[in-house]
């Protein structure tokens, strides 16, 4: 149902990611936006930046008066930190230099959490698991630049979404190489969490630590070369996909334990799709059930792969629509 008079001015929305920038139009809440303008976050200085080239681009008459941004970042206080992208900026001076009525900020994996009220085949698909418990909770996680996830829960006849923090859980350990590599990402950054491994960053954290381990000199890599040589057959950036889809499995069963998320699981983020068949599901959910005697209710659980191209975007329009 359209919540918008016709005449009203369309409601820009954009998701900031550590890596990618992207925004569009809702004219209909409830609805992805229709175009998607994407850039790289290190484009542009900021998000007032960002958001001129983005209503340049996508806008017409009636020009926006409403933002709403995801971003991955804390959000406390008036300025804002994204520590991946380089930016720090004040909300009320961009709303301010933008001439705005009203700029929202949302943490990036609550818009992921409400997109995930919405999905359904083919914008989900299920990748294991049974059918998902009804009124249970949901879980969205997904690797990224970072590791983000958020909860959403059943509540009477409408949805609530709630941020977590489930990317800086302690990772999972099975095996003694495990243990050494986790050992050495806590020498360096002081806590080995999930996200230390199971993300953009943390891939290439674990390449150069398991390179360390085995005695080779330094060579720094990207996430996505850590990826074509994987699936080219190099075996250290194999052990580093391997590495990274274990502890997402670890980290999403872990989740779904201490939420009780038999609604499903949802796995989305940028890294799992550029993967594509790279992406080895089985292992993922060999280490998702593998918590001993809560195997049977884990492998009970649905695990759907987010399948839309812009959740976060899409998430936002949803959640206007819930507070319409
Ligand atoms: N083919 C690939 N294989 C592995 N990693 C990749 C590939 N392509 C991109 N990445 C990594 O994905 C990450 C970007 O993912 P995504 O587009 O979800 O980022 P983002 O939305 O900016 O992230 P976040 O919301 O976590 O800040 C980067 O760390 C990048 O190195």
């Amino acid at each position: 149902m359209s919540t918008t008079r016709p005449d009203a001015p369309p409601v820009l929305v954009a998701d900031i990611g550590g890596t990618n920038a992207r925004a569009g139009l809702v004219t209909e809440p409830g609805h992805a936006p229709g175009t998607v303008f994407t850039r790289p976050t290190a484009d542009f200085p900021g998000l007032a930046e960002f958001l001129q080239a983005a209503m340049a681009a996508l806008s017409g008459e009636p020009r926006p008066m409403r933002v709403i941004c995801a971003v991955a970042s804390p959000l406390h206080e008036d300025t804002v930190r994204l520590t991946n992208a380089g930016w720090t900026f004040s909300i009320s001076d961009t709303q301010r230099r933008l001439g705005l009525e009203a700029l929202t900020l949302m943490n990036d994996w609550v818009a992921q959490g409400w997109a995930v009220t919405r999905l359904v085949e083919p914008q989900r698909l299920q990748r294991k698991g049974g059918k998902p418990a009804a009124d249970a909770p949901r879980l969205a996680i997904g690797p990224g630049t970072g590791l983000g996830s958020a909860l959403v829960t059943p509540c009477a006849d409408h949805w609530q979404v709630f941020a977590t923090e489930g990317g800086h859980i302690s990772v999972g350990i099975t095996s003694q190489r495990e243990a050494d590599l986790a050992l050495r990402l806590h020498n360096r950054f002081g806590h080995c969490s999930a996200e230390r491994v199971a993300s953009g960053v943390g891939m290439e954290a674990v390449h150069d630590a398991l390179r360390e381990i085995d005695g080779h000199p330094p060579r720094s890599c990207s996430a996505e070369t850590i990826a074509r040589e994987a699936v080219a057959g190099d075996p250290l950036c194999r052990e580093v996909l391997a590495q990274f889809t274990a502890a997402l499995g670890s980290a999403a069963g872990d989740l779904a334990l201490a939420t009780g998320a038999r609604g499903g699981i949802y796995v989305g983020g940028g890294i799992i799709p550029a993967l594509g068949d790279a992406f080895d599901w089985n292992r993922f959910h060999a280490r998702f059930t593998a918590k001993g005697r809560f195997q049977d209710y884990l492998a009970a659980i649905p695990v759907y792969a987010i399948n839309h191209p812009a959740p976060a975007l899409l998430g936002l329009s949803v959640y206007l629509e819930a507070q319409a």
